[in-house]
């Protein structure tokens, strides 16, 4: 992490969490995390869509410095595409982030890189903060390619995007071995592709887009490991799953990228 960006931690609940769980969960990271934390890191929740409009109820009603966004939209505006979400239905509920190209939609849905350009691409015109994800799998990282990788479907995911575009994202390197793995990367693992990220951006957007733009990591991470990662120069905070849905944790571990002191 350095002083010139704010770290950003987000927890992505993924499919879990009915709107009545997610206004509970809200409320009680938010009791654990008054809002002197909030000059020192951004903490964001990313709930399903159903739960979107009871999370607006509470953080607009209680003023919360918390902020919220979503898993996924659609790459159109609105129309005849059944089952989708639209950028614009996310900016009116005031969403802040939404989360392109999770691992876990490359996989199940087959999202491509072009895909993905084209959700960040909607997600710009409707002024949400798209948190582009990327990295490898197992069989990449043994083979000692991991490098190579992330930074062609880096390039991939962020084709055609102009410099003021790429500066309005966030990246989030999350190996697909740590995602609910437990098996955390290294922290020198971290570093090492947060730091090819921001060369890639150096290459794709100058310098300093590269030097403003947040980097995250995302797998296994929570309360125990997130002081090391977040130590890392190119470490910008962190994508939480499975940690995310424990306020408390949630909370402490917000707390530590912060600085402190421990809720
Ligand atoms: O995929 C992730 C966040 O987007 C990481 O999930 P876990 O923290 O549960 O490993």
């Amino acid at each position: 992490m350095s002083t010139n960006r704010k770290p950003l931690i987000a927890g992505n609940w993924k499919m879990n969490m009915t709107h009545l769980e997610a206004i509970a969960l809200v409320q009680n990271i938010d009791f654990r995390l008054p809002n002197k934390y909030f000059d020192k890191v951004d903490v964001t929740v990313i709930p399903p869509f159903t739960d979107i409009r009871s999370v607006q109820t509470i953080v607009d009603g209680d003023k919360l410095l918390l902020t919220y966004g979503a898993q996924d939209l659609s790459a159109h505006d609105s129309g005849a595409y059944t089952g989708e979400i639209s950028g614009a239905f996310l900016a009116k509920l005031g969403c802040t982030y939404v989360v392109v190209g999770h691992s876990e939609r490359r996989t199940y849905h087959d999202e491509t890189n072009e895909v993905v350009v084209a959700k960040t691409k909607a997600a710009l015109r409707h002024e949400l903060t798209p948190i582009v994800c990327i990295g490898e799998g197992l069989e990449v990282r043994e083979a000692g390619e991991h490098i190579a990788y992330n930074t062609e479907q880096l390039k991939g995911s962020l084709a055609g995007l102009s410099a003021e575009e790429i500066a309005k994202t966030v990246i989030a390197y999350e190996p697909v071995w740590a995602i609910g793995t437990g098996r955390v990367a290294s922290a020198d693992d971290a570093q090492e592709v947060c730091a090819a990220v921001r060369a890639t951006i150096v290459e794709l957007a100058g310098d300093a887009v590269a030097d403003k733009i947040r980097i995250l990591y995302g797998g296994s991470v929570n309360a125990k490991n997130i002081g090391d990662l977040i130590a890392q120069a190119d470490v910008d905070g962190a994508l939480v799953g499975g940690a995310s849905l424990k306020a408390e944790e949630f909370a402490t571990l917000s707390a530590i990228a912060a600085g402190g002191p421990l809720p």
